[in-house]
């Protein structure tokens, strides 16, 4: 299975944000994106998970699922968390897991997934009231609650301590040792195993 973008130009506002940029990221493998504030990450990520559709250039996922789109496949976490404040942990875990996975997840596999991300004494605690990281965390939690092939992850380790970006990391770690894809924007060094870093140039800004 491989991502595999081509010629990708994109644009945000009237102007190009990504020009021309191919890449390829193989089962198994971590791609990060590196770039300075404003360089285009997010654009990307965005348009990877079909959200955005470029102005020229493709994006495919070659020995996925055929009958799937992209965006079907892939799990994106991003800046906003996505938390229904109205529930509790557990009850948010619940929803994501019925909305990504399309059928009801086993108990267990929403405890493991709570507890890999150190909720387990949470789930009851209305999200509500949960601090930055707790709610990054509840985030995060959504990539074990259903299996998809394509991670793509934007600055996931935002507000988390030290402790909770090495369980991520861990988490991403095992996803592409068991053949997914992993795509991860950040600005701070991690210790992503079989990983390969694109750099995103800044565009200039027309005069
Ligand atoms: N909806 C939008 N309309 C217009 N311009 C946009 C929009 N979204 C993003 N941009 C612009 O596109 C460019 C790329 O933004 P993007 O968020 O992808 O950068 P980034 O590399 O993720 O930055 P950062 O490191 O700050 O998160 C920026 O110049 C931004 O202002």
């Amino acid at each position: 299975m491989q991502l595999i973008a081509e010629d990708l130009v994109i644009e945000r506002g009237g102007r190009i944000v990504i020009d021309g940029l191919s890449f390829s990221v193989s089962e198994g493998e971590t791609l990060v994106l590196s770039g300075a504030n404003g360089a285009g990450k997010t654009t990307l990520l965005r348009t990877i998970a079909g959200f955005i559709r470029p102005a020229s250039g493709t994006v495919r996922l070659d020995g996925g699922d055929g009958e799937l789109t992209i965006t079907e496949q892939a799990h994106v976490v991003g800046h906003a968390n996505a938390i229904k404040s109205s529930m509790t942990v557990f009850e948010n875990a619940v929803f994501w897991a019925e909305y990504l996975g399309g059928q009801a997840a086993s108990t267990e596999r929403i405890e493991r997934a709570l507890h890999h991300f150190g909720l387990e004494d949470l789930v009851e605690f209305p999200a509500a009231y949960l601090s930055a990281g707790q709610r990054r965390r509840l985030g995060l939690a959504r990539l074990l609650l259903a299996p998809r092939t394509l991670w793509l992850l934007d600055e996931p380790t935002v507000s988390l301590d030290i402790a909770s970006s090495d369980r991520l990391v861990a988490a991403v770690n095992d996803h592409t040792r068991e053949g997914g894809i992993a795509i991860v924007a950040t600005h701070v060094p991690l210790a992503l195993e079989r990983a390969r870093t694109l750099t995103i140039a800044s565009q200039r800004m027309a005069a």
